[in-house]
């Protein structure tokens, strides 16, 4: 039998809700469940966005994450939905499963795993669910900090330190998933088109529509694991991982032609313009913007509508135009 948890549970409370970070706050849950719970052998599983249906995913874990296959996850996930805990004993282990709870739904599970003679009381399991539970809102209000409110993609902010993240090659989604060696991350940059002459036009509530439709089409178009900002005004950034840079003009040149497809209810159709670079680790984050940037004025200066890679044009682009760009980029941060 375990003993009852000493102390009380607000310095928990405190610590996860002084979280400024998911990173942060991960390790505080780990260190107050260990300490709740009794036990090292941990592992947090939740969704990626509190809000939505996508998949239940890795957050953390003590334990070797190789006993979990996709299928036994969602099925874990799905036996949780009662919201209730559930233990079971395997061979000499007591594995118990508690649901994560934010806004009355189950948004994730914990496993914690004991010793067959160790056995948790109610008091244990309660003051570990309202960590969780605390730990649920704290995430929320994270992930919503991340967002632009009017087309709910990245905000601007999250853009720098995801870039950095990436290019030092600690990209958080990364390490739930499989690492794959042979693709590469590119950086895109995406323009409306003209679109001063839509709100002037037809007003800033048709140009704020014309924005969110615009970051839906952009969503589709991306996978889970990529990353979609709005970057500014009118103005997109994307990171997206994909096998080759052939590959990646495909990608968007797919997205381009979405875009100048779409007939946008009162406006009609719109287009966009693109530049995009492959992310090599070895160069600076404002370079890597520069370079995305200057082949967007490639595609702006080229008429438009238009996709262009950085590689292509990098020989056309004297000292001059880089200092220029890095100027402007200063003026910005
Ligand atoms: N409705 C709306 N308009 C915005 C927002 N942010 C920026 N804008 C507008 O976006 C327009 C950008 O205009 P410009 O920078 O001249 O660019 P453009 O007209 O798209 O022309 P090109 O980029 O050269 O194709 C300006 O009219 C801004 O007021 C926003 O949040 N909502």
């Amino acid at each position: 039998m375990l003993h009852a948890v000493n102390g009380c549970a607000h310095e928990w409370f405190i610590s996860l809700t002084e979280s400024e970070d998911e990173a942060q706050l991960e390790v505080r849950l780990i260190d107050s469940l260990q300490a709740i719970l009794q036990t090292q052998k941990i592992a947090v599983f939740a969704r990626e966005n509190v809000l939505t249906e996508q998949n239940i995913a890795l957050i953390t874990d003590n334990l070797t994450g190789q006993e979990f296959t996709p299928e036994s996850i969602d099925s874990l996930y799905l036996k949780i939905q009662d919201n209730k805990i559930h233990t079971c004993l395997c061979s000499q282990l007591r594995i118990s499963y508690i649901p994560i709870c934010h806004c009355e739904s189950v948004i994730g599970f914990v496993v914690a795993v004991h010793t067959k003679e160790d056995i948790l009381d109610t008091n244990q399991f309660g003051t570990a669910v309202n960590v969780l539970h605390i730990y649920a809102n704290q995430r929320h209000i994270l992930f919503k900090n991340r967002l632009d409110p009017l087309t709910e993609l990245l905000n601007r902010q999250t853009f720098e330190s995801k870039l950095m993240e990436v290019i030092a090659g600690h990209d958080h989604n990364e390490r739930r998933e499989q690492i794959d060696e042979h693709c590469a991350w590119y950086l895109g940059m995406l323009d409306i088109d003209n679109f001063k002459q839509v709100n002037d036009q037809f007003g800033h509530v048709i140009g704020d529509e014309v924005l969110i439709l615009i970051a839906r089409l952009i969503k589709t178009n991306f996978r889970s694991q990529d990353y979609i900002f709005r970057y500014g005004g009118e103005e997109f950034s994307v990171l997206f991982k994909c096998a080759a840079e052939d590959t990646a003009v495909l990608i968007l040149e797919r997205l381009r032609e979405m875009i100048a497809q779409y007939i946008f209810p009162q406006v009609g159709t719109i287009t966009i313009s693109i530049g995009f670079t492959e992310l090599e680790s070895d160069r600076r984050l404002s370079i890597l913007v520069q370079q995305a940037d200057i082949a967007l004025y490639d595609s702006k200066r080229a008429g438009r509508n238009k996709v262009t890679n950085f590689k292509q044009i990098e020989g056309q682009h004297n000292i001059e135009c880089v200092v220029e760009h890095e100027h402007e980029l200063f003026k910005l941060s």
